[in-house]
């Protein structure tokens, strides 16, 4: 039997820590890399990064928009970039952010999630917008066939707020509405369920309660953001439970040089406590 997706990330976190270090072929980053912003300047950029950083942490997210910019070619680095760092040990979570009508959302979980996909992912994140219902073909495959999703839910940005703090009539927050629904998909499934959410770390705390989640929540924001790893521990308590910090820029930044970039990962990496294996 396939193995799933909570089993199999709470095996890489206890290995490798919790970050979740962002693949971000920013413009700006390529031209501070003194890269060209062609397809093939990005993908010197991502291989570099892929290769200094997927070995060093439990959960690489590459950003698909910064590789689609670049058109197919741009599409075909991304699949090389993901393959990359599958080969590293490193479970690949694509932030593609889709979300659709049931019958479009298949067509993107098809894209996505199977075993042998171009663009297999070992996790996607996904929008519940067009209502939670709508993300079922992506739920199924991924219980069924060891995958995992990052359903947002109060997201990292400033203009989220109105919009995901709005009360719903059921007394909820539309934010926890969706972690409460994404918690009921991992009830009773151990060690921890593959239906994730993301919570930036830059909100303010208290505003979701994630006791009953039983899933992993990735956490943008930390970093080049603003928040920090005490913030970390203010907004999902001392011990991190699940939560998977997420860093793009502020390790990126420190490229090209290989051993530039794998210092700056193994130091945000470890700012986020000591190994369970002691590495
Ligand atoms: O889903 C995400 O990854 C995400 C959600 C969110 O609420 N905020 C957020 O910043 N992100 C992504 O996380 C990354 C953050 O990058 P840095 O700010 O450079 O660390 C980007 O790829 C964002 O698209």
């Amino acid at each position: 039997m396939t193995e799933r997706f909570g089993a199999r990330l709470a095996r890489a976190v206890a290995d490798k820590g919790p970050l979740c270090a962002g693949i971000d072929p920013h413009p700006g980053l390529l031209q501070a890399w003194d890269l060209p912003a062609d397809a093939g300047g990005l993908e010197k950029f991502a291989l570099t990064a892929a290769e200094a950083i997927a070995p060093e942490v439990a959960v690489i997210k590459p950003q698909s928009a910064f590789f689609e910019a670049y058109g197919p070619p741009g599409v075909a680095v991304l699949a090389k970039t993901m393959k990359v760092c599958r080969e590293a040990g490193a479970l690949v979570l694509l932030d593609v952010k889709r979300g659709d009508i049931g019958s479009t959302m298949a067509a993107y979980t098809a894209a996505f999630l199977p075993a042998g996909a171009e663009l297999e992912a070992d996790a996607i994140t996904v929008s519940p917008y067009l209502g939670f219902g709508s993300l079922a073909p992506a739920i199924d495959v991924a219980q069924t066939q060891g995958k995992g999703l990052f359903v947002l839910a109060r997201t990292s940005n400033p203009e989220a707020q109105g919009l995901q703090n709005a009360l719903l009539p059921n007394g909820k927050t539309v934010a926890q509405d969706i972690v409460d629904t994404a918690a009921a998909y991992n009830a009773g499934v151990g060690p921890l369920g593959d239906i994730g959410v993301v919570v930036g770390a830059t909100i303010a705390p208290g505003e979701l309660d994630l006791s009953v989640l039983n899933g992993p929540v990735l956490a943008p924001g930390f970093g080049a953001q603003g928040a920090t790893v005490a913030d970390l521990r203010v907004l999902f308590g001392p011990g991190l439970p699940g939560v998977l910090p997420a860093s793009s820029r502020d390790v990126l930044k420190h490229g090209p040089d290989h051993e530039a970039l794998r210092a700056a990962v193994r130091r945000t990496r470890d700012s986020l406590g000591p190994l369970e294996n002691g590495q």
